[in-house]
Parts: structure tokens; sequence; C-alpha cells
């Protein structure tokens, strides 16, 4: 998906909202535990429940190969079910010496052999170029580098100054020589508030996949704030506070109005800054 049509779709649904399928056994509701594949069903129905009001899934790998051989089917087949116009992210924080990063690449860009192509996966900066740039060798596959990350320990490394300037504004600085905003984008978490402003100095037009709505207390509108640009330009996750919003039968009912929650303020969030019109046939 290009940058563009990822915009479309933003005007098209009037939502930024990323969906995180972090999805274990012990917190789906128990009556899912009959069921073959339980978190294969959980994540279906998550996703019958969402997809109108979403733009992004977000699988984060850890919540799959925890369950080995298994685990490793049920994220094949949650993407096989993500549909073709909703961007998909494999939240994988991969990144190793270049051979070994081709090799994630093609775990999770590579059809033919993995069988799933997603169309993003997220990486970490710290091993430099030759860590990231395999990952850009797939056409209209994106990267996502973490730069600014919503836990507490972000300050340990990426708020430290080397030469007169914090390490995640030079993640954000040297990266760009090795892709466009056309094929990479950041992570910034949403506990960030107003660093959003610091991070846009630098990086005007990616866009940015921004975790920490919801369970983590980031604030919507302060991200917005400071974080929008022209094509909207952020990516907002919410995993625990949609897909863990009702335990019973109803679970995917509950998971859809937080979820609607959020799409209705993001649709006000988008007309107050003309990023899409107005419209009388509200939800
Ligand atoms: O890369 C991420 O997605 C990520 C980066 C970050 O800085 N903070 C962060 O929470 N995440 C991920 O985003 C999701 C947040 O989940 P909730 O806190 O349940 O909404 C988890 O999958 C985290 O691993």
């Amino acid at each position: 998906m290009t940058k563009q049509q990822l915009f479309e779709q933003i005007q098209k649904k009037r939502s930024f909202l990323c969906v995180g399928l972090d999805s274990t056994l012990d917190k789906i509701p128990k009556h899912l535990l009959k069921y073959e594949n339980p978190i294969l069903e959980f994540n279906k129905q998550i996703i019958d429940a969402t997809k109108d009001l979403c733009v992004a899934y977000k699988p984060n790998t850890a919540f799959y190969e925890c369950y080995g051989k298994k685990g490793w089917e049920t994220l094949i087949e949650t993407w096989k079910y993500i549909p073709e116009d909703i961007f998909s992210i494999a939240d994988a924080k991969r990144g190793d010496i270049g051979n070994t990063s081709s090799m994630y690449a093609e775990t999770f860009f590579n059809q033919q052999s993995s069988e799933m192509s997603f169309d993003s996966v997220t990486v970490a900066p710290y091993m430099g170029s030759d860590s990231v740039t395999p990952f850009l060798r797939f056409a209209n596959k994106w990267v996502i580098l973490l730069a600014l990350t919503s836990n507490a320990g972000h300050a340990d490394f990426q708020l430290q100054e080397i030469g007169g300037e914090k390490l995640f504004e030079k993640v954000l600085k040297t990266s760009q020589q090795w892709a466009t905003d056309e094929q990479m984008m950041y992570v910034v978490g949403a506990t960030r508030g107003a660093a959003f402003a610091d991070v846009r100095k630098l990086a005007p037009n990616h866009f940015l996949l921004v975790p920490g709505v919801g369970a983590q207390g980031g604030d919507l509108h302060e991200v917005c704030k400071y974080g929008l640009n022209a094509q909207c330009g952020l990516l907002i996750n919410s995993s625990r506070g949609i897909i863990y919003a009702g335990n019973g039968e109803d679970f995917a009912e509950k998971a859809r109005e937080e979820a609607l929650k959020l799409q209705r303020e993001m649709e006000q969030i988008l007309v107050s800054y003309k990023l899409t019109t107005d419209r009388q046939d509200k939800h």
C-alpha cells in the first residue's frame, strides 16, 4: 500500500485507527476455548467487528511466537484474514546483521516462502543501516523504525545526547538517508505528548505509528495537536483497550464499541483539521 492509498483509506473511513491483535489464551473469553484454534477465532471475530472502523491491524508477533508451531500458523491465518485494503503491520521489532535481516524480511514479506506478506514490519534501528536496508528491498513494503517509544525505559537510550542531539533525533535524521517517507514510518509512543513537535521538526511528512493510547494512558488529542500533518500522518494503535473491552459472549460488540469511540473522536479531529469533509450521515 502506498502512502497516498493509506491517506485515501483514512479519508474514506474517517479513521486513523490501528487495532492491535495482541491476543493471548488467558485473556480471550472462555467460551472460545472450545474452538480448535481459539485465538484465530477471537481474531476473526475482532476483525469482523472492527474492519469498517480502522485502517490498520497490528499483530505483535510475540503473542503468536510464544505458542510455537500453532502460534505461527495463527499469525499466518490472521494475516490472511485481514482485508486487503487494510494496512497490515507485523510488529516484530527485528534488526540484525545484513544477511540475518534479509531472512527476517523474507519471513514477513515473501508470501511464496513464508505464506505471509505484511505491508510493514517494525524494526529496531540500533544495529544501523545494514540491519535496516534489507527490509527496504521489497517493493511496496514499509519499515516502521522505532524512534521514541512509549515505555518508561525509553529515556535510558533514546533521550541520551550525542554531539548535541538526542539519540532518537539522530535515528530520525540518519535513517532518512536510507529510505524516503514512502517506505519508512517511525514509532512514536502516544505517551510522549509534546515531544511530537520535536519529531515533526525532523520528520514532517512521515507517517508515525503511535501505540500507547488506551491501556498505557496516551492522550489522542495531545498527539494530534502536535503530530498531524497534511496527509494525517498518524496511525494510532490501541490493542488491549479494544480487544479486551469485553470478556463475555458479546466481546466483539464491546470491542466494536471501543473502536467506534476512537473512530468518532478521530473523525471529529480529521474534520476540524480539514483533512476530510464534514458529513451528515453520522454513525
Ligand atoms: O512498536 C510498537 O507497536 C510499540 C512501540 C512502543 O513504543 N510501545 C508499544 O506499546 N508498542 C506495542 O504496541 C502495543 C500496545 O498495546 P496496548 O498498550 O495494549 O494498547 C503492544 O503490541 C506493544 O508491543
